[in-house]
């Protein structure tokens, strides 16, 4: 009798002591959206809870008109100053001649690119206007789309087929200046280099 005491204490004694199983903390609740990155867009219109993450606009370009062809073009046309259309018509414009210095009318008379003319060439309203002309795409005989970009003078008229984001969405802002639009969709991006060879001259309210 003592010998199964014994043995029933020993027992006891390499019993695993009981272990109180934790409930784990309670996490607390996280809103999905609130794990979600903050949008790319810089359009302070568009609330990121409700714009759609990462939606892109991207339309198919032609073959032949990626960013590639376009760095291409820039540094065999652009350079000297072949992808401004519109110039001889301002050899004609009575307003043109008004509203710039001889000096910048003897460089633009020398044929040096716009790009290149110090002080640059002078554009008004009026004039802008008179080169906002488009018919379509592959109509580059007729075509003439300049537009202002933050008070410069851009052609975009070789540009506009080259655009990820498409033509129409340039052409509607025909009668504006196109940064505000521009830095909403992509602030990031650097059109002064992109279209360094395309610039006509300085947007001036005269
Ligand atoms: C004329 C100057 C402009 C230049 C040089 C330009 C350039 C570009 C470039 C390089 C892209 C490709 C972006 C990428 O791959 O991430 C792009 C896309 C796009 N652009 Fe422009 N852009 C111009 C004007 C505009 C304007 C005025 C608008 C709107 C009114 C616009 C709307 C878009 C859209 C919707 C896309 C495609 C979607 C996206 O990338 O989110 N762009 N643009």
């Amino acid at each position: 009798m003592d010998n199964q005491n014994e043995n029933n204490h020993s027992i006891e004694r390499f019993k695993k002591p009981s272990i109180r199983i934790m409930e784990p903390p309670s996490r607390p609740h996280i809103q999905l959206s609130a794990l979600t990155p903050p949008s790319r867009s810089y359009n302070n219109n568009i609330s990121n809870s409700t714009r759609p993450l990462e939606k892109r606009n991207k339309v198919k370009l032609k073959p032949g008109h990626s960013s590639l062809d376009w760095n291409y073009l820039v540094a065999t046309r652009g350079i000297k100053g072949e992808l401004v259309t519109g110039l001889d018509d301002l050899r004609q414009d009575a307003t043109f001649f008004e509203i710039n210095s001889k000096t910048t009318i003897d460089q633009f008379n020398h044929r040096i690119p716009p790009y290149q003319i110090r002080p640059p060439l002078k554009i008004n309203r009026q004039i802008l206007q008179r080169h906002q002309i488009w018919l379509g795409e592959g109509e580059v005989q007729v075509n003439d789309y300049w537009c202002n970009i933050g008070g410069k003078v851009y052609c975009l008229t070789k540009y506009l087929e080259f655009h990820p984001g498409g033509i129409p969405i340039i052409l509607e802002l025909k009668d504006q200046d196109i940064l505000p639009a521009f830095n909403n969709h992509h602030r990031w991006i650097s059109y002064e280099k992109l279209l360094q060879t395309c610039l006509v001259g300085t947007f001036v309210n005269v």
